[in-house]
Parts: C-alpha cells; structure tokens; sequence
C-alpha cells in the first residue's frame, strides 16, 4: 500500500485555484515560521521563497498556458502578450512575519485576464488561518487584526511608510489613524469593517494590491488611486505608488482631503 501523499487535482475555478493557493502557501509559512531556527531577514527570505516556489510549481501544474507576476520571480515580460497573467505576491507584509509575534501579514493570489482586468483573487491571512476571496464566499467569523468596537472610524496605513495625507483623511472621517503591517492585512481590516478606509501612497507595485483590490472590489469597496483614477494592472512598467480602499459612501470626502492636502 502506498503511503504517498495523495495527488493534487487542480480546481477548474479560477477563484477556487487562488484561494486554494493563498492557503497553501500561508499554512506552509505558518510552519516554516514557528519550526525554523532563522530570524530576521533570513526568516523573511525563506519564506518569501518557500511560499514562491509553491504558488510557481502548483500554478506550472494547474494553469500552464497562464504567464505569472510574482515579486519574487524574474519579471520575462512574456504577461505583457499574455490573456491571463496571475498576480502573486508570496509574502506580503514580510517585515511582520519576521518579527514573532505579528499577525499582520498575507499570501496574494490574484488573476488578470486581458479585457477583463482583474478577475479572481484571494488574500490568505495565515496567522488567523482565514482566507478571503473574491466571489464573496463568507469567511466564518473569527477574531480579526483590531478591535471590532472602535469609537471612531479607522483610516489603516503602513507601519513603516505611511502616507503624508493620513492624518488629514483620518480628520475629515472624524477618524482616527492606525498602523497596520501589510498592504492585504489593511485591505482585509476593511473588508471585515475593522476600518473604514485603507490608504497609501509613495511607492508599491502591482502585486502589492491586485489580490486585496479583487477581494475588496468584489466586497462593493471603493478602490482607485488616490486621485480617483482605476488601478490597472499588468502593465509594463509594475510600480503602481498609491491606492485608496474605502467604504463606497466615505470616497468622496476621502478623496476631496487627498486633493486638499496636495495644495
Ligand atoms: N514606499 C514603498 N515602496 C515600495 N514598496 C512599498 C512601499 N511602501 C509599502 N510597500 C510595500 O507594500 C507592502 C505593504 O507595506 P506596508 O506593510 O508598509 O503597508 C509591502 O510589501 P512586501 O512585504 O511584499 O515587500 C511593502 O514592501
Ligand atoms: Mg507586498
């Protein structure tokens, strides 16, 4: 009798496959994660690669007519004439997964399709051991990154960079400002309405946000620039700085206090 692992059968679901590929690859960082004897930097890069290798191999296997985009592959522009590229971004939030202790970080899993632009995506957070997706199926209720009761609405930015704009946007929600880590931990915060609105500005790229912008897209949240305009993905050149994820009824005012802090 054979004790191999049973084989893995690709979903036809392009949903179904990110969301099964979010997950895999967050459980294996959970692992790598509480069983390895790196830290720092080092612990962020196995991860980092560990959690690559296996959104490459398993997307090789499931969709192999599909070009990627991962931040952590080679960019061989062979997307730029694809119909379908997959956005990835292994381990986003990779300074909090190297310090002990944060659940703020997330696996992308994200598909454009030509004409289409983005359409499926899932975010894992793997420290909750949740992942969202982007056909709205419900996540059970679980405890998320911040309080669910807060006295005033929360404008989510990073932790290391955040936008110059924050406090003016926190202050024309009545709101206040919270650091979170991760670009798909924030993105999720407002999803689950642990925050009303997720804001950053001054450098990212597209695997930053494409999975977050499908899930919270999907969820009747407002994600532009900070100027307004669409996100577009897979373009050639990837870097895309900023982006605005709110409650559909705040993009307004958040919007006129970006364009007034500009001034
Ligand atoms: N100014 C900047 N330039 C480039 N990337 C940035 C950036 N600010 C944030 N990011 C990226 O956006 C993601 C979320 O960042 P933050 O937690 O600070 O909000 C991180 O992705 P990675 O962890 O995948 O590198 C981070 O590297
Ligand atoms: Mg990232």
């Amino acid at each position: 009798m054979s004790t191999s692992a049973p084989e893995w059968t690709a979903p036809s679901s392009d949903v179904e496959l990110a969301s099964e590929l979010a997950t895999a690859a967050g459980e294996l960082l959970v692992e790598l994660r509480a069983g390895s004897p790196l830290s720092g930097r080092e612990l962020g890069d196995a991860g980092d690669t560990a959690a690559n290798d296996l959104l490459l191999a398993r997307l090789a296997e499931a969709r192999p007519d599909d070009a990627v985009l991962s931040e952590e592959s080679v960019d061989d522009r062979t997307r730029l004439t694809a119909d379908r590229v997959w956005i990835i971004d292994p381990l986003d939030g990779t300074r909090e997964f190297r310090e002990r202790g944060h659940d703020d970080w997330a696996v992308h899993v994200a598909l454009w399709e030509r004409g289409a632009g983005l359409t499926a995506g899932a975010v894992a957070l793997p420290a909750l051991g949740i992942t969202y997706r982007s056909d709205g199926v419900p996540v059970p209720a679980t405890t998320g990154l911040l309080p669910v009761t807060g006295e005033r609405p929360r404008v989510v930015v990073s932790a290391s960079r955040p936008p110059a704009v924050a406090d003016t946007v926190a202050a024309a929600i009545d709101g206040e400002v919270i650091d979170l880590g991760s670009a798909g931990a924030k993105a999720m915060a407002v999803v689950r309405g642990e925050a009303a609105a997720y804001v950053h500005a001054g450098g990212q790229y597209e695997w930053d946000s494409a999975a977050p912008v499908a899930v919270a897209a999907a969820q009747g949240l407002w994600c532009t620039r900070i100027d307004g305009a669409p996100l577009a993905y897979n373009r050639p050149d990837v870097y895309l700085p900023d982006l605005v994820i709110c409650r559909a009824e705040l993009a307004e005012t958040v919007l006129a206090a970006i364009r007034g802090a500009d001034r």
